[in-house]
């Protein structure tokens, strides 16, 4: 399941389901506050897969993006303001309207591999230097 962003940062691509922790919550939960509000599906465990750190040339914040795969849930995809939900076989991943770093990890996470990666892009559409790398533990 992924979600066509329709505004803000990434609009026009199609994405995970995330976002900016909010105080006081960890990251897990931002995780499933955020998949609630962006998909409207509800779940109890997730998978820590993965962690990237994205940096864009000329600004100082970095993303720390935390990545899980989820397997059950409850609920019915559902269209918000912020994003669209749309399921995709497995070789019909649309890569080519996603963040570019994704077509590297995805095949990573989908096989249940643990890895941290470093990504720096130059605008929204061009890796400039990446290090990937799968691990043991996270
Ligand atoms: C640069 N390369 C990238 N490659 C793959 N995925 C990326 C990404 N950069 C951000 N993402 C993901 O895109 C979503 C929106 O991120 P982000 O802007 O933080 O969220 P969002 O606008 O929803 O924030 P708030 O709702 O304001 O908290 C979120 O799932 C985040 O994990």
């Amino acid at each position: 399941l992924l979600g066509m962003k329709k505004r803000g940062f990434g609009a026009g691509k199609w994405n995970g389901f995330g976002g900016k922790l909010q105080r006081g919550e960890t990251i897990e939960q931002a995780a499933k506050r955020e998949l609630l509000e962006e998909s409207g599906l509800v779940v109890d465990s997730m998978e820590k897969l993965g962690n990237i750190k994205f940096e864009f040339v000329g600004e100082t914040e970095i993303l720390d993006v935390h990545i899980f795969r989820v397997d059950s849930f409850e609920g019915q995809p559902t269209e918000s303001d912020e994003m669209r939900p749309q399921w995709f076989d497995l070789d019909k991943i649309p890569f080519g309207q996603m963040w570019a770093d994704d077509i590297l990890w995805f095949p990573m996470m989908l096989q249940r591999k643990k890895f941290l990666g470093y990504f720096k892009f130059q605008g929204h559409d061009l890796i400039v230097e990446h290090k990937l790398e799968e691990v043991k533990e996270l």
